[in-house]
């Protein structure tokens, strides 16, 4: 097995899009006694994210920065009220539609969807949930300026992006943010709806909000 060398990250910023998000994630870090961590609301979407992220990384020495929230769930790898942790960070609409459809910017050749992330620290964060009976999925985690609505969309993402774990709307601009700083990114999802036709009333924000919070207090532990 190729040996992964272990980061130590002391300075960590935590990014969410709303304030209900980070009060779990606070209530979490909380429970971990855990110090080195700053969590701020980013907005929704990548846009807001990607702002508010690199105001926050301007000169204040993090060194590992986490977009963390609720998000949907792909079907068959991550279900309502488990984790997925990001094993890559993709702009999953940021390209061109074309008569044959969709063309990523990679293919396009101006620039990349995807952004990697710390491998190591987000096997053994996948590992660490799963030991804590926090069931968690590890695979690419989608960003979407508009959230999945039809089963059309849902199969289209899935397979245009193979393991597709999660899908969220401000991974991306975070990790985009954290890039420009040359700070390494990771994204934690709590799932609170699946992937697919939309369905409002399936939503259970409340169950993920708890996961998140449970999620939180491992990931100090993990990064302690
Ligand atoms: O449509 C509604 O009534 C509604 C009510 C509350 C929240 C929403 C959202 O769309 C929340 C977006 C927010 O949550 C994340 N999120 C959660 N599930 C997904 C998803 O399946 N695809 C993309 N994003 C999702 C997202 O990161 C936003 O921060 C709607």
């Amino acid at each position: 097995m190729q040996h992964q060398e272990r980061k130590i990250y002391k300075r960590i910023l935590i990014m969410t899009a709303v304030p209900m998000e980070k009060d779990a994630v606070a209530r979490g870090l909380q429970r971990a006694e855990a110090d080195g961590f700053v969590v701020e609301v980013a907005g929704v979407g990548p846009a807001s994210a990607a702002a508010s992220t690199a105001a926050l990384l301007a000169g204040r020495g993090f060194d590992l920065v986490v977009s963390a929230g609720i998000g949907g769930g792909y079907p068959g790898r991550a279900a309502i009220g488990e984790l997925a942790v990001s094993s890559v960070i993709v702009a999953a609409d940021l390209g061109a539609e074309t008569p044959d459809g969709f063309v990523g910017v990679d293919k396009l050749g101006f620039g990349s969807a995807r952004i990697e992330v710390d491998a190591e620290l987000a096997a053994r964060l996948t590992e660490a949930l799963c030991v804590a009976e926090l069931p968690a999925a590890l695979g690419p985690a989608l960003t979407l300026s508009t959230v999945t609505g039809t089963a059309a969309t849902a199969e289209r993402l899935a397979a245009l992006i193979p393991g597709a774990a999660s899908e969220g709307m401000e991974g991306f601009g975070v990790a985009a943010a954290a890039r420009h700083f040359g700070v390494p990114a990771l994204e934690l999802r709590a799932i609170s709806n699946a992937v697919g036709p939309r369905d409002r009333a399936a939503w259970r924000i409340p169950d993920a909000l708890r996961s998140l919070e449970r999620a939180s207090t491992i990931l100090a532990e993990v990064l302690r």
